[in-house]
């Protein structure tokens, strides 16, 4: 497919996605009915997506409009980009430029300048203060892809060389003393032997630094309470720790089994009926349902579905669960509460006001990572009783 061609195709993919059909159904649809295009075609189409997601209001403004197209021609803009040379009407191209499309004068909001919605924009501001728009801009762009070095089967260094193989190249991150920002080739992980083999799993840096944070020694019993697919999980078990992972959904917790596997560990699951019986674990982790603020350059569509209603229902399910989280620690054994929001409701405000209803812990160390640090947003508040 021509770079037109393919515009072209991501210009479908936006329309049916603003039509409301969820983003990645959207863009397996596309392929679906276009068998012709290859894998590297359904990367580049994919990539206009998500990159159209990440700016969707500032594309909107700048393309003078609010379909595909206009999002297109917006982003192109954005970018420091001139549409006409893609929007040439040849081939499978989209169609010229109307002169209305051309004469697009955008007078963008601070909000739409920062691809913010309106009604979050003062919880960014109260939250980062200076930083917000600094922030909000970063998740305008792509993440870094990291992987974590399985600290189980090889060291960091290791897990390199075994990357190198596959032609995949890999550079030390200072985030976390196990992450490796993947520099080369990042969409050949998945079918590497390094991960295959178990040696890398795919984990955002600033994940992987929350874990460390948890300073887990071999032989600690932790207990994973929101597991979901296990990747902290297993990140404890690389360490040495006894991991029982929990999860609300069962079913969120179906791919920990194979990943243990394929990464050497283990990690013993549990059911909600079950958690009655369990207690006295020296870690009790809660890496917390949230907004995902911290995670939108990853997850763009997630800025776009959330809404004030939804947020209070978030913040009502981390509050129930940091209630809950006293139960299964020991005496003098560690709370960890953790999310992937930059935002100060779902953090330090959540734990102020758990400390206030239970006199007995206190907050030993807290830290709010954002993009700037070089991976996802991140929140760690470690809280103990005494
Ligand atoms: C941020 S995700 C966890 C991600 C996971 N720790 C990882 O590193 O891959 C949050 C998880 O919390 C779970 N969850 C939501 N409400 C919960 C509750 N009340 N108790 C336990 N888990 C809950 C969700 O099903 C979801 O899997």
């Amino acid at each position: 497919m021509t770079p037109g061609a393919r515009v072209a195709a991501a210009i479908e993919v936006l329309d049916s996605y603003l039509s409301g059909t969820p983003v990645e159904q959207a863009l397996t649809g596309w392929a679906r009915g276009h068998r012709f295009a290859g894998s590297k075609d359904r990367a580049a189409i994919r990539d206009h997506v998500f990159d159209a997601l990440r700016r969707l209001r500032s594309a909107q403004a700048l393309g003078g409009g609010t379909d595909g197209r206009a999002v297109m021609i917006g982003l192109l803009r954005g970018q420091g980009l001139d549409p006409a040379e893609l929007f040439s009407g040849e081939g499978h191209a989209p169609a010229k430029l109307s002169d209305a499309e051309l004469a697009v004068n955008a007078q963008m909001s601070r909000a739409e300048a920062l691809d913010c919605p309106d009604w979050l924009l003062p919880q960014f501001d109260r939250s980062l203060g200076a930083d917000a728009d600094t922030v909000l801009g970063s998740l305008r762009s792509r993440a870094p892809v990291f992987v974590r070095a399985n600290l189980a089967k090889c060291t960091r260094e290791q897990a390199a060389s075994i990357l190198a193989e596959d032609g995949i190249e890999a550079q030390l991150c200072e985030l976390a003393g196990t992450a490796l920002e993947i520099v080369k080739n990042p969409r050949k992980i998945k079918l590497s032997r390094a991960f295959l083999d178990g040696y890398v799993e795919l984990q955002d840096a600033a994940s992987q630094a929350v874990i460390e944070a948890l300073d887990i020694q071999p032989g600690m019993r932790v207990l994973d309470y929101c597991a979901g697919g296990g990747g902290k999980a297993l990140a404890m078990a690389a360490l040495g720790a006894y991991v029982t992972a929990h999860d609300l959904s069962w079913e969120r917790m179906k791919d920990i089994p194979d990943r243990a596997a394929r990464a050497g560990v283990s990690i013993q699951r549990v059911r909600n009926s079950d958690m009655v019986d369990l207690s006295g674990f020296d870690l009790v982790l809660a890496d917390a349902p949230c907004s995902g603020s911290g995670s939108w350059r990853r997850a763009p569509h997630g800025k776009w579905l959330l809404t004030s209603e939804k947020l209070e229902q978030i913040y009502a399910a981390q509050r129930d669960i940091l209630t809950a989280m006293p139960d299964f620690v020991c005496s003098g054994g560690t709370m960890a509460y953790a999310t992937c929001s930059v935002l100060t409701d779902e953090n330090s405000a959540q734990v102020q006001a758990f400390l206030s209803r239970n006199a007995g812990f206190s907050l030993i160390a807290e830290r709010q990572f954002t993009p700037r640090d070089g991976g996802d947003g991140f929140y760690i508040a470690q809280l103990t009783s005494s």
